[in-house]
């Protein structure tokens, strides 16, 4: 166990543990809207999935579609009548770190540092580690100057990035972000982004709630909920386009999501000839086709 430093997804599990190397599996999982009433609508129908260690998966949907009832589920916390059967596998026995979409509903201490503090405790650290890794949590998220000050005067955005580098700073083989980033200006939810990404370089497995399909990246596992099914698990490339581009309703538009405005206009480019796949899908890939066209200033 290195010191200073938030702890690696291996070290918080035990990288010699076998179990740290399975899978997150959960076969055939429902639960009902009430679980008490078995005629009450379903709000995971029948999902069966397997989250490796390290993975990225972004989960999408229409309201109301599951993505939370799954995220919660993956996160390890209790749903009340669940069926099905579920091996937490490299997620271990702990729940995982969950950030949700309103930040004050989870800060319970008065500052950063010591929300930090009851985080590192609820996640078992040793007492003789808290101040480092405290350092190193704050130093992650770039928090260090705001790590004192009350809530009061932190904006939304910096309240919900506090949130999630608390959550966060025990390390831990799986965090959930539960649409974080939706009440979030565009700076903000990078910043927070940029987060998630430090923990999943780091060898986390992130799960990644969102409705902003800009979020999608070629490199990450989408998956895409409809009325309490999975009905799309695959690249974030095909689930935009189609495979290939355009020969038929989209997964994205089959899912009762909009096609992003950009998205549309490479749809547009691809079919009339004037672009060949792979079509440009995330901040980066539009920003090097727009240079390639010379449509960006010197
Ligand atoms: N605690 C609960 N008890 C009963 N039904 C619930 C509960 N939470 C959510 N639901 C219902 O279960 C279904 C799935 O909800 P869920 O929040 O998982 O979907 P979602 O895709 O995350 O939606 P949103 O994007 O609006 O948060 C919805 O019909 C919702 O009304």
């Amino acid at each position: 166990m290195s010191n200073g430093k938030i702890p690696e997804a291996s070290e918080t599990f035990g990288a010699e543990s076998a179990e740290a190397l399975q899978a997150l599996r959960i076969h055939e999982l429902s639960v009902r809207s009430d679980p008490d009433d078995p005629e009450s609508s379903l709000r995971l129908d029948s999902v069966s999935l397997r989250l490796e260690p390290g993975e990225w998966l972004t989960l999408v949907g229409v309201n109301g579609s599951g993505k939370s009832t799954l995220a919660r589920v993956l996160a390890g916390l209790p749903e009340a009548g669940a069926t099905g059967s579920m091996a937490r596998g490299f997620a271990g026995v702990y729940p995982a770190a969950y950030v949700m979409q309103n930040p004050d509903a989870q800060l319970f201490g008065e500052t950063l540092r010591e929300e930090i503090q009851f985080a590192l405790e609820w996640s078992g650290q040793p007492a003789g580690l808290f101040a480092e890794r405290t350092e190193a949590a704050l130093g992650l998220s770039g928090m260090e100057e705001l790590a004192d000050l009350p809530w009061s005067e932190l904006s939304g955005g910096q309240r919900q990035l506090a949130a999630a580098t608390a959550a966060a700073a025990g390390g831990g083989p799986l965090l959930v972000f539960d649409e974080a980033t939706s009440m979030l200006d565009e700076t903000a939810g990078r910043a927070l982004r940029d987060l998630a990404l430090s923990h999943h370089r780091n060898g986390a497995a992130i799960v990644w709630v969102t409705q902003r399909l800009d979020e999608l990246e070629p490199e990450h596992r989408v998956m895409a909920m409809s009325r309490g099914r999975l009905v799309f698990d695959g690249d974030g490339r095909t689930f935009l386009y189609g495979s290939p581009p355009g020969a038929e309703r989209s997964p994205c538009v089959q899912c009762g999501l909009r096609l992003p405005y950009l998205a549309e206009l490479a749809l547009e480019m691809y079919r009339r000839g004037d672009w060949a796949e792979p079509l440009p899908m995330s901040e980066r890939e539009w920003a090097e086709k727009r240079r390639k066209a010379g449509l960006e200033r010197e």
